[in-house]
């Protein structure tokens, strides 16, 4: 027993001086549990160099009537050894839809954020000890996804962007946590919700780890030891994937010609960060069925649901995700406008059209069709099946001319066409125009009609 006492005592002053906080003001996370009472215990007894200024919090979920007994013991534990306390009752879940332990713990750590802010601490400290490690890891391996997960808690981690959380107890067995309590007669509550199987954590806490620490009592040691090689391994691996990524990454999505260049393991780590990027973590069959759709040569686009949310697309030369509600957004297909001289059509809050005399000027970045006075009649919409471009060698299938500019097929359907009033059109915009209305085919350029993008700025002077 002295002798555990001493280790515990060495070994978790070795473990806070690797921590870096020092002196530094700390809030602990106290429940009231043999974990978090040892942890505040050791901190107060930590020699006068390295003994931070302690804050204590105390969530009371009120989901077991004896909680707010719990609360209360803490803060009178906190007063009788001059430690401040903060202390808030969680009575309404707000995230019904997260299942009680999730929204527990959102509240939870949320309110440990308000009072870091208020009393401007960088450092939280939970009393997360071994077995947390076993059970968390062991849930992991059950629930199954991402290969990080099973690196399990770390003793140190950003939280919030702007604090740190630190677990100083990691590499303490709970047993050894009782064992230092009983010894130094400190005083815990016992969570009545931790005897039921109700819960998987419970049930492998009461089953499956009695029966592999009998098979291994070293498991924590095997543990922490594939850890320590699989973030190693982790941080190499993913620091070539994420220069693969950015190699693949254009404006447009993702480079299909070079990701098939890449060797089978590289295409499939790729392609899973490219979807932890823009989707979050997906299964392993749904990463297959992308790779599939990415090698296949003979269908340059195609698309997969992901997630009921999103559309991972192949098109042409890139690949990528797209928003499905954005994908959703129906363009008017039935806009019809007839251009008239000198007046802009308002196409979208980005473009318009409009009919002009020669000699009209023009900015840089205009698109401009010339025509000659045999124009009679013009309007611009959207373009429809069997639309023809008029050309010199005779009319040009507008789906052809799409086709062959690699114009995607959800992209077709939004091109503006300028026609005569039949199926025979003058101008694809922005892809194509008819040779008829060139300066060396007709006899005199009378009218131009003009195409311009509003920029954000000039559409914000413009409404
Ligand atoms: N009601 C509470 N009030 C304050 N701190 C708490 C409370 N419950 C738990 N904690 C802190 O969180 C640590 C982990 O507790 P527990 O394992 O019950 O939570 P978890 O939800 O499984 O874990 P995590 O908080 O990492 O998600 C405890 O050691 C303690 O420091």
């Amino acid at each position: 027993m002295e002798n555990l006492e001493m280790n515990l005592n060495f070994d978790f002053h070795e473990i806070y001086k690797k921590l870096g906080i020092k002196q530094a003001a700390i809030l602990v996370a106290v429940s009231g549990g043999v974990d978090s009472m040892v942890l505040l215990d050791l901190l107060q007894r930590l020699p006068v160099t390295l003994k931070p200024e302690i804050h204590v919090a105390t969530v009371d979920h009120c989901l077991r009537p004896e909680s707010k007994w719990e609360t209360k013991y803490v803060e009178q534990y906190c007063k009788k050894h001059q430690l401040k306390f903060h202390t808030v009752r969680w009575e309404k879940n707000d995230h019904p839809d997260q299942g009680v332990e999730e929204a527990g713990r959102i509240f939870r750590y949320s309110f440990f954020s308000d009072i870091m802010q208020q009393y401007k601490i960088k450092h939280l400290l939970t009393a997360h000890h071994a077995d947390d490690q076993i059970e968390t890891v062991l849930m992991k391996f059950i629930r199954g996804g991402d290969l990080h997960q099973l690196q399990g808690i770390s003793l140190q981690r950003s939280f919030m962007a702007e604090f740190d959380l630190s677990r100083p107890l990691l590499f303490f067995s709970k047993d050894s946590l009782y064992e230092y309590a009983n010894k130094n007669q400190i005083l815990y509550f016992e969570d009545s919700t931790n005897q039921t199987d109700d819960f998987l954590r419970n049930r492998l806490r009461h089953h499956v780890i009695p029966t592999l620490k009998k098979e291994a009592p070293n498991l924590l040691g095997h543990l922490v030891s594939y850890q320590e090689q699989l973030a190693d391994l982790l941080e190499v691996a993913d620091s070539k994937i994420r220069k693969l990524v950015e190699q693949l990454t254009t404006l447009d999505g993702y480079l299909l010609s070079k990701w098939r260049t890449l060797t089978s393991a590289e295409k499939r780590a790729s392609l899973r960060l490219i979807c932890t990027d823009n989707v979050g973590e997906i299964n392993e069959s749904q990463l297959t069925e992308m790779v599939s759709l990415l090698k296949n040569t003979s269908r340059p686009q195609g698309k997969i649901d992901v997630k009921g949310k999103y559309l991972f697309y192949k098109s042409y030369g890139n690949f990528g995700f797209r928003d499905k509600a954005s994908c959703s957004i129906k363009i008017q297909s039935d806009f019809k406008r007839q251009l008239r001289l000198n007046k802009w059509i308002k196409l979208s809050p980005f473009e318009k059209i409009g009919l002009f005399p020669v000699g009209t000027p023009t900015g840089e970045d205009d698109d401009v069709l010339q025509l000659s006075a045999k124009v009679k009649y013009l309007d611009v919409r959207h373009r429809q099946n069997g639309d023809k471009l008029l050309t010199l060698a005779g009319p040009q299938k507008v789906k052809k001319i799409l086709i062959d500019q690699k114009i995607p097929s959800n992209k077709r359907e939004q091109v503006w066409v300028v026609s005569n009033g039949s199926h025979e059109l003058l101008w694809v915009v922005g892809h194509k125009k008819s040779d008829l209305s060139r300066q060396d085919v007709n006899d005199k350029i009378h009218y131009i009609v003009i195409y311009r993008k509003i920029s954000g700025e000039k559409r914000l002077l413009h409404e």
